[in-house]
């Protein structure tokens, strides 16, 4: 990021800000100042306690102690319209946003003191006119859920933009964006901070942090640690060190490639549109071996989805066959698929992953209850549950007051390792990982890419799709590329060059599959 462009002026300072959940000092007495023209990287593990921070700058919890003042006068929040009032707005990790509703109405929707909503034209003029200063394309007439998840975001930015926010809270705002859309993000922000606007991010992207900030602040278990210039850190190295305490390795020991029997198999995969239209998955055939790991890059949106939903039993394909450790599984049930061995982490952790409502200890035993391991004829042996669960918590390192606590209340990090510890667990040979280092802490995401590398070296199949190149290139054994539903390419590792695994993403260039 350039020079801060800051008149020293400070619009926010939190004064020994502390807050208690049952069981948790999520935070305690934090101090975090923001100057006019600022950017803020919030840094931290999983469960360090920046959600929590930011959710009282914006009215959504209530400190136990301390004192918010913004623009130098001490400030009463009690709800984001009391925050919105004094020109502090949020993006938070799950958009807030109605999908079956336009742009332009999810826009104006519960903003406060509107004695009556101006005529629809005036509102698409002023958005029409907001996108075009700041570079968000959107169309105020489109819904919703026909938007991608970057637009949304874009829909976002304008909902707080609209309502008059000069100071922007966005918690991980790149964690679902492809990176060209990251890039775009970029310069909004930069946009805003030229004219006097301030910002906090919270991210775990570490390079993101060194691009995008002016300071850096980092808790460390409800506590600020440091803060510093970003200017003054020298190595990404020494940053992972002040989040967690220790190094972090930035190359990963793995043993030597050699592939099994064939565990998965997909041949000439095809999945049309509803309409029929256009093929969303068009004739992917592939093989993936017990002790490898393929990795599928591809910018998000170009059939990876469909393809992992697919060979996990929530697609129909409409033609092709999936062959499951040499069983023709194609079109079978979920639970067929999960019998044959296959474990999933999926790309929607709330959605799919997870059942909010449902204790840690329950979502990480789901997939057991049926088996010897913890039933007896069909009676769930709960003592067994406890240890079972227990064991897993402290072995994937899941932040929770208890085993008893709702999965909902978890941090977004500690949410993601209940899946993949679950996922892991219960792994009977092939396990399906979409984006699975997505929301994780640099310790959290080594120690991911760490657990698919164990599994491949026990002789496990592994499907790994990811966003991060260098992420494919560290732990894959092969990379196929995906574009428009297709695969342009299945390289080997070792021969693989960032530059055209690049023009394969794009569309660019194909190899024989
Ligand atoms: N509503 C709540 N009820 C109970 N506990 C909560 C609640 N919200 C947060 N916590 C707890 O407070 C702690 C801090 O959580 P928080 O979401 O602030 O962490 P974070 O640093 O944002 O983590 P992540 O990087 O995983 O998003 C965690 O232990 C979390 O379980």
């Amino acid at each position: 990021m350039d020079e801060k462009n800051t008149d020293e002026e400070i619009v926010v300072r939190m004064v020994e800000i502390s807050k208690h959940f049952p069981g948790v000092l999520a935070n305690d007495k934090v101090n975090l100042t923001l100057h006019r023209g600022e950017v803020l990287a919030l840094l931290g593990e999983n469960g360090a306690g920046k959600s929590t921070l930011m959710n009282m700058l914006v009215g959504l919890y209530r400190p136990d102690g301390g004192q918010i003042y913004i623009n130098g006068k001490l400030a009463e929040i009690h709800s984001p319209q009391d925050s919105m009032a004094l020109g502090v707005g949020m993006i938070h990790q799950e958009f807030m946003l109605v999908g079956n509703m336009t742009v332009a109405e999810n826009i104006i929707l519960g903003m406060k003191g509107l004695a009556v909503i101006p005529p629809m034209a005036e509102i698409k003029a002023k958005i029409t006119e907001l996108s075009k200063r700041y570079g968000l394309q959107v169309y105020p007439n489109k819904i919703i859920q026909e938007l991608s998840v970057g637009e949304q975001q874009r829909v976002e930015i304008l909902k707080l933009l609209y309502r008059g926010a000069q100071i922007l809270i966005l918690d991980e705002p790149t964690a679902v964006l492809t990176p060209g859309e990251a890039r775009d993000l970029n310069e909004i922000i930069k946009k805003m901070l030229s004219e006097g606007k301030s910002a906090i991010f919270i991210t775990h992207k570490m390079d993101e942090v060194m691009e995008f900030s002016h300071t850096v602040q980092v808790l460390r278990r409800g506590k600020s640690v440091s803060v510093c210039a970003t200017n003054t850190i020298e190595r990404v190295q020494d940053l992972a060190n002040m989040m967690v305490g220790r190094d972090i390795l930035f190359s990963l020991e793995r043993g030597q490639y050699k592939p099994g029997e064939v565990k998965l198999e997909a041949k000439n995969l095809v999945i049309k549109t509803i309409g029929g239209e256009r093929n969303v998955l068009d004739d992917i055939s592939f093989q993936l071996r017990g002790g490898e790991i393929l990795g599928i890059a591809g910018v998000a949106g170009n059939g990876q989805q469909q393809l992992t939903e697919a060979l996990t039993g929530l697609l129909h394909v409409s033609s092709g066959n999936i062959i499951i450790n040499g069983k023709d599984l194609t079109n079978k049930t979920p639970l067929q698929i999960i019998k044959s061995g296959v474990s999933h982490i999926p790309a929607d952790r709330g959605r799919m992953g997870v059942v909010g409502d449902m204790s840690v200890g329950d979502n990480l035993s789901m997939k057991k209850y049926r088996t010897e391991e913890l039933s007896n004829h069909s009676i769930i042996k709960r003592g067994l549950v406890r240890i079972f669960a227990e064991k897993l918590i402290s072995a994937f390192t899941i932040k929770t007051p208890s085993q008893d606590t709702s999965v909902k209340f978890l941090s977004g990090g500690n949410i993601q390792k209940t899946i993949l510890a679950r996922e892991i667990d219960s792994c009977g040979g092939i396990l399906i990982a979409v984006y699975p280092s997505r929301g994780l802490d640099v310790g959290a995401t080594e120690a991911v890419r760490q657990n698919l590398i164990k599994q491949r070296d026990m002789g496990n199949a592994v499907l790994l799709v990811s966003e991060e190149l260098e992420e494919l290139l560290m732990v894959a054994d092969r990379i196929a590329v995906m574009f428009e539903g297709k695969f342009m390419a299945i390289l080997d590792v070792k021969e693989a060059k960032t530059e055209e695994i690049g023009l394969l993403m794009a569309g660019v260039q194909r190899r024989d599959v």
